[in-house]
């Protein structure tokens, strides 16, 4: 017997398992039969999951009364900020009635965009959950890369390339950018035709555009999975060239080539990545041919040497883009139609004559190896403050580091904190007028952080605009910005995962900045909260503007005076299961079993 759901939540229900940290918590679990009811009062039956994201499940679905089950129920708990986007991303912007306009006007059969069936709201075990139902896709193409060894036939990866351009096309035609695809989010079409076309998924981190200035903003850098997050996501501006960015670092690994910052091992510290992706770029013609020394595919190399001369503002040219991939297909005579084929046959593809990874790995090692010495050499003479702060952790130490990329000493990788990142920012990307509570998601001018008064500069800012193409885009805004993410800040999220960051930058509060470092040695698979206790301030010495305010993370490394007792106690427990702690996050683990699929280790205040 289906087990009806309340649509609203009742008064006085729980409120929903949301960290007063921001964190975002997992949903409960959806007991398959459970029917939700949308606002428009359509009945959903849920039946097995079939994905868990970083945030919250997936579950095909049936429309009641119906048996099929067709459609995909995506369930977060309602203060997570990523599902309230994706669901008025595709409420404002993805009617079926705009996609099929799009499709005629561009004489396509098929658009790889998702559109959203129902949407509402359920109490689940007490807790206020939000709900959408979409179309049900097939496969992700993650499953293929990985089955063939980090690699996908040539002829697919074009194919995927301009089906992804169509999406982007239209997606930007709303006025928003996706900012996060990857494989795992490109899920192939259902039933017969299905597989010839792919859908691009996951609207969360959807946001507008910029038209204007270039402005840096430290609540969104970095937002996106690492590996893939684009020059301009790492300083916190979503742009159109930015999303062709992320296609391309894709297309760079579906083609077999690993990408510099995967094998220099960077991607716990987002600010090497965004200054190796600054190496990368500068010169992507040259970075290119040391990832695909036997000949960089071509339409690959045209693609990214147009995306690194893009404005900020500019409107991508997606037929020329376009051009580059079918030429490239006539050339190998594949055809743009059929089922895409994930088999690979290298033999049959004549742009596909690059090394395999392995070659590729050591290839890019050297190049990177080539970019950190020229790089050190500049910042060496532009800002020696910066490299002390930055360089100082590796996710895993390099076996013999062939160049010193800092002249400042190296402080030890275990002194750096750990810090999840998996805080969502729902207001981030939606426009105030959809929530007015959610302001903060605006960039305005006001966010721009004051300058520090030794300011530590983001790579941009101080010596990024090193790309011919786009200095004017770059240069002038970056350099005002003075964005200042903690170097000391890294992530240990799972590689591939989406990552918000809307505000792990500090927020300057004084001119002193203390530090803690402590390593933590976690290798259970388990969530862990370290909980930090800050001594109490003498009365008269206390300081508004820092004391309580627990909103970043680093924020809290930071003590507001020099008189401030520093952190002095750090607690540092285990969450797993039942009763293991009172934290919303163990609250949601423990109701289900699972451990949630955040990162490893959360840093939040304790209130006294
Ligand atoms: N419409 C759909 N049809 C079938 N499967 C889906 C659909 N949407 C999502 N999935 C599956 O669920 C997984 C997670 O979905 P999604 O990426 O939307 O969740 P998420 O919580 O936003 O994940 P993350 O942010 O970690 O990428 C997908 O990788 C896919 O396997």
């Amino acid at each position: 017997m289906p087990r009806a759901v309340k649509p609203k939540a009742a008064a006085g229900s729980a409120p929903a398992k949301k960290a007063k940290g921001k964190l975002y918590a997992m949903p409960e679990k959806l007991v398959e039969g459970t029917v939700l009811q949308d606002l428009a009062k359509g009945q959903w039956r849920i039946g097995p999951s079939i994905g868990i994201g970083g945030f919250g499940e997936i579950y095909a679905a049936a429309r009641v009364g119906e048996k099929n089950y067709d459609a995909v129920v995506k369930c977060e708990p309602h203060g997570n900020g990523p599902l309230f986007v994706e669901m008025h991303f595709y409420l404002r912007n993805a009617k079926q009635d705009d996609i099929k306009q799009f499709k005629q006007k561009r004489g396509l059969k098929t658009l790889g965009m998702p559109y959203i069936l129902a949407s509402g709201s359920a109490d689940v075990n007490g807790q206020k959950h939000r709900f959408i139902v979409m179309p049900r896709y097939g496969s992700d193409i993650s499953k293929f890369f990985n089955e063939n060894d980090k690699r996908l036939p040539d002829g697919t990866v074009y194919r995927l390339a301009l089906q992804m351009l169509d999406v982007y096309q239209f997606m930007h035609s709303t006025g928003y950018v996706h900012a996060d695809l990857k494989a795992a989010n490109i899920l192939l079409g259902m039933g017969k035709a299905g597989a010839s076309q792919a859908y691009l998924v996951d609207f969360g981190l959807a946001s507008h555009f910029v038209t204007g200035d270039f402005k840096p903003d430290p609540k969104k850098m970095h937002n996106g999975t690492i590996e893939y997050t684009s020059r301009d996501a790492h300083l916190g501006v979503p742009t159109r060239r930015a999303d062709l960015e992320i296609l391309g670092y894709n297309i760079i690994e579906w083609l077999g080539a690993e990408l510099p910052w995967v094998t220099q091992k960077l991607l716990a510290v987002p600010v090497k990545v965004q200054k190796a992706k600054e190496d990368f770029m500068e010169d992507v013609g040259a970075a290119l041919k040391t990832l695909f020394p036997k000949g960089v595919p071509v339409p690959l190399g045209e693609y990214m040497k147009y995306v690194a001369k893009l404005k900020h503002n500019e409107e991508p040219d997606y037929d020329k883009c376009r051009n580059w991939f079918s030429a490239a297909l006539k050339q190998m005579k594949i055809p743009n139609t059929g089922d895409l084929d994930f088999k690979l046959k290298p033999q049959n593809s004549s742009n596909n004559n690059h090394s395999p990874p392995s070659t590729s790995k050591a290839a890019t090692a050297a190049a990177a190896a080539a970019a950190t010495a020229k790089r050190a050499k500049k910042e060496k003479v532009a800002s020696p403050d910066y490299i002390s702060a930055s360089e100082e952790e590796e996710e895993s130490p390099r076996k013999k580091p062939q160049v010193k990329a800092s002249p400042a000493p190296r402080r030890n990788a275990k002194d750096t904190p750990t810090i999840s990142p998996r805080k969502r920012n729902a207001a981030a990307s939606i426009p105030a007028e959809i929530s007015p509570s959610l302001k903060r998601v605006k960039t305005e001018p006001n966010d721009t952080p004051k300058p520090r008064a030794t300011p530590r500069a983001s790579p941009r800012a101080r010596g990024t605009p090193r790309s011919a193409a786009s200095p004017k885009a770059r240069t002038p805004n970056a350099a005002s910005a003075n964005i200042n993410f903690s170097p000391a800040i890294s992530l240990r999220s799972k590689h591939g995962k989406t990552v918000v960051n809307d505000d792990l930058t500090p927020k300057p509060r004084s001119n002193k900045t203390y530090e803690f470092n402590f390593e933590l040695d976690v290798s259970m698979d388990a969530n862990v909260i370290v909980n930090v206790k800050r001594k109490k301030k003498a009365a008269a010495k206390e300081q508004p503007s820092g004391e309580g305010d627990a909103r970043t993370p680093s924020a809290r490394s930071l003590a507001s005076s020099k008189e401030d007792t520093p952190v002095t106690r750090v607690n540092l427990r285990k969450v797993n299961g039942e009763g293991a702690s009172d934290s919303p996050l163990a609250a949601s683990s423990s109701s289900n079993g699972r451990s949630p699929r955040t990162p490893a280790v959360t840093v939040r205040k304790y209130r006294r």
